[in-house]
């Protein structure tokens, strides 16, 4: 069934989309800096389709996938962070499903400008729906495209500082992070029964008092430490879902952002290598786990005994501020510096997995003439800048360790010394100071653990910039035009200025002007500037001046990703893991495999197993074979304009000419560019420009 079925047309209909649009930036938390673009695609509502919604999502930062569900099974699936809607069979409004509170589903109605939230049963949806049965129907399942774009620095000069950064990424986890502080709070006062109850004992032994009231009292702490033990797992449970979410949450924003960083942030930096940092996400969940069951417990536990000391007697209320001004102390003054030497720590790590990468990614470079020597001078050169690096992070760290060693030792006497006196005096009973005694000394056992919570929080914060570092990456300005490309392209550039940095311009006023289905040649000498005119084309490099028009176009105000879906850029080899079948038809289920093959064969590939698992250097095919399965991918999806940049230059002059025959074919539905500093290849295309190189001016 249609999501639209049943529609008629409806004055609240473009009203609803838009209220049910604003519902979602909200539910979602969707940034809001964009609000001219917001608007503008807002206004452009136009029906309530689910093309049109999905289309309109897709713009303003919502991935909307359609699927077939019951009602009930769309509630089970949905959730504050991935809400599934359907339009309602009056076809004037939507409803949304933001999954269980309290065993009812959050249910929210937009209709005309109004948006009405409510908690039902799961079998009143199809009801709410205004349908007589609960059958499978069209829901769309939306989330944020980039779900973590809080925790991105606003300045890329000026990184976000990894405190900040980490309450942005656990930003949609809040609510459930304060449900864990309240039961940290609980479990805190819970732990108090034990000293209490000993407490109690105590006093009435000493009052000469057995038997029942110790049955009462046993039986009044079993339950509170098994009710204790019980917030426990829930504890566990909730932290175990945070760690989970975080991690579908990097990966999903990941998945956004990585194909839309902007070419220029890898000119000094490696992409896969940058990518290692994903794995922090592991130091997020365990640091994280450990701080918030262990730390937190600690905390609450430490704060709540030294508050019922305080009650005892005014000397152990003094003890006690002079104990928390003590740990501030070690937290502060003695840890300074520890986050930035952490992060250095971190940084050295990376250095010398970047290194081992490069030395198992050059495999033939490192195993001959003097390479392996290299690799493991390097290697004990990383090791030690990464141990100096270490060191002066333990060197803060082993200052605030012996703090609180000392703090433990000193705090306990005192407290004995303190205790003992009391009671000497008669102003606390034995109980008391049994009690106090044994408050106390868990809280004062803790500190010795607060070294390992300490380093856990440090190694928090230099994951989580790290993090941030994949997260800071630029990303590609794209315009909002969605422009038609029916049939070959026609290419225009004038006045192009274009240089890299500092060193002489590559193109000063360079034009160009291709017709529609031509094949032209673009020749030049080696670092005559082919490979950046491609980059220039293809939206991934920004010209310094000048004008690129496709079908008429400017680049600059043609939306990327339309663009990058009607051209095709064949540059250098890149293979991904994955099967031989996925590397050329990259997921798109419209693609049969009778079409992939056709493709193979039309570049001169066949009897090839399409199962094969491909690596990303392009075995176990042949150089030649895997520059072949480039170009079936790039001719699979019949771009109006394709590209290939020197890729062919390399062939065998029998196999150029095949390849060149067809993508030179009179009746090829594209455009052809053709970048080589081959004379020959040049030749093969009706019409052959040369770039002129750096030199000119
Ligand atoms: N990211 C970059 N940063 C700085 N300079 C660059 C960068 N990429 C390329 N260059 C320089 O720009 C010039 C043109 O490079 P380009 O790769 O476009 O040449 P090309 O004509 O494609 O060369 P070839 O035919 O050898 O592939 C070269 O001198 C190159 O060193």
């Amino acid at each position: 069934m249609s999501i639209n079925a049943g529609n008629k047309e409806h004055p609240h209909r473009k009203q609803s989309t838009q209220t049910l649009l604003g519902f979602l930036f909200d539910l979602l938390e969707i940034p809001g800096q964009a609000q001219g673009i917001r608007e503008h695609w807002l206004d452009s509502v136009s029906d309530d389709s689910q093309i049109a919604l999905s289309r309109i999502g897709d713009h303003l930062g919502l991935n909307m996938e359609s699927t077939l569900l019951t009602p009930i099974a769309a509630a089970n699936a949905s959730s504050p962070h991935t809400p599934l809607l359907t339009s309602l069979s009056d076809g004037c409004g939507w409803l949304v499903l933001c999954g269980f509170r309290g065993g009812k589903v959050r249910v929210a109605l937009a209709q005309g400008e109004v948006i009405e939230e409510r908690y039902v049963k799961p079998t009143d949806i199809a009801a709410l729906l205004g349908r007589s049965d609960a059958g499978i129907s069209e829901w769309l399942l939306v989330q944020a495209q980039a779900p973590l774009e809080n925790a991105v620095s606003q300045d890329h000069h000026n990184h976000m500082p990894p405190f900040s950064r980490l309450l942005e990424l656990l930003r949609a986890d809040r609510h459930d992070l304060w449900l864990l502080l309240g039961l940290a709070l609980g479990s805190g006062l819970l732990a108090l029964a034990s000293p209490v109850a000993v407490q109690a004992l105590v006093n009435t032994v000493a009052m000469g008092g057995m038997g029942q009231p110790l049955i009462v009292l046993a039986t009044i702490l079993f339950f509170f430490l098994s009710f204790g033990g019980a917030v426990f797992v829930l504890e566990s449970y909730l932290v175990e879902i945070v760690q989970r979410r975080i991690f579908v949450r990097l990966a999903a924003d990941l998945a956004y952002r990585l194909p839309r960083v902007r070419s220029d942030a890898y000119d000094s930096q490696h992409g896969a290598e940058l990518v290692n940092r994903f794995f922090d996400v592991l130091t997020l969940q365990k640091a994280g786990s450990a701080l918030l069951l262990d730390g937190l417990s600690t905390v609450v536990q430490t704060c709540v005994g030294l508050i019922m000391l305080a009650f005892y007697h005014p000397f152990l209320l003094a003890f006690d501020v002079v104990l928390l001004l003590s740990i501030t102390a070690i937290i502060f003054l003695l840890g300074r510096g520890a986050v930035t030497t952490a992060i250095q720590e971190s940084i050295s790590k990376y250095a010398l997995v970047a290194w081992l990468e490069s030395v198992a990614g050059n495999i033939q470079t490192f195993k001959f003439g003097n390479g392996a020597v290299m690799a493991a001078n390097r290697t004990d050169q990383l090791s030690l800048d990464y141990l100096t690096a270490k060191r002066q992070h333990y060197r803060v760290l082993l200052g605030q360790v012996i703090a609180s060693v000392a703090l433990y030792a000193i705090a306990s006497t005192a407290l004995l010394a303190i205790g003992g006196y009391l009671v000497i005096d008669g102003h606390l009973t034995l109980g008391q100071l049994v009690a106090a005694e044994l408050i106390v000394s868990s809280a004062l056992l803790a500190l010795i653990k607060f070294g390992k919570h300490l380093e856990g929080f440090y190694d928090l914060m230099a994951g989580t910039d790290k993090i941030g570092h994949l997260l800071d990456l630029p990303l590609e300005d794209s315009a909002e035009l969605d422009a038609e490309f029916n049939g070959p392209a026609s290419l225009t550039i004038s006045g192009l200025k274009f240089g890299f940095g500092a060193q002489r311009p590559l193109f000063s006023d360079f034009a160009l002007h291709i017709q529609p289905g031509e094949k032209v040649a673009i020749s030049g000498d080696p670092g005559s500037g082919k490979t950046a005119l491609v980059s220039l084309i293809s939206g991934m490099r920004q010209a310094q001046a000048g004008r690129i028009q496709i079908n008429g176009q400017t680049l600059d105000e043609l939306r990327l990703s339309t663009l990058r879906q009607n051209i095709a850029v064949v540059s250098r080899l890149e293979i991904f893991h994955d099967s031989l079948l996925e590397n050329i038809r990259l997921g798109d289920a419209n693609l049969s495999v009778a079409d992939v093959q056709r493709a193979l064969a039309k570049v001169g590939l066949t009897d090839l197993d399409l199962d094969t698992v491909m690596s990303p250097g392009g075995s176990p095919l042949a150089y030649s074979q895997a520059i072949q399965v480039m170009l079936a991918r790039a001719i699979i999806a019949r771009p109006t304009l394709l590209i290939v940049d020197g890729i062919l230059d390399g062939l065998d002059s029998g196999l150029q000419q095949q390849l060149a025959s067809i993508l030179l074919a009179a009746d090829a539905p594209w455009t052809l560019l053709l970048l080589t500093g081959s004379k020959e290849l040049a030749a093969l295309c009706g019409r052959e420009i040369t770039l002129p190189g750096a030199a000119h001016d």
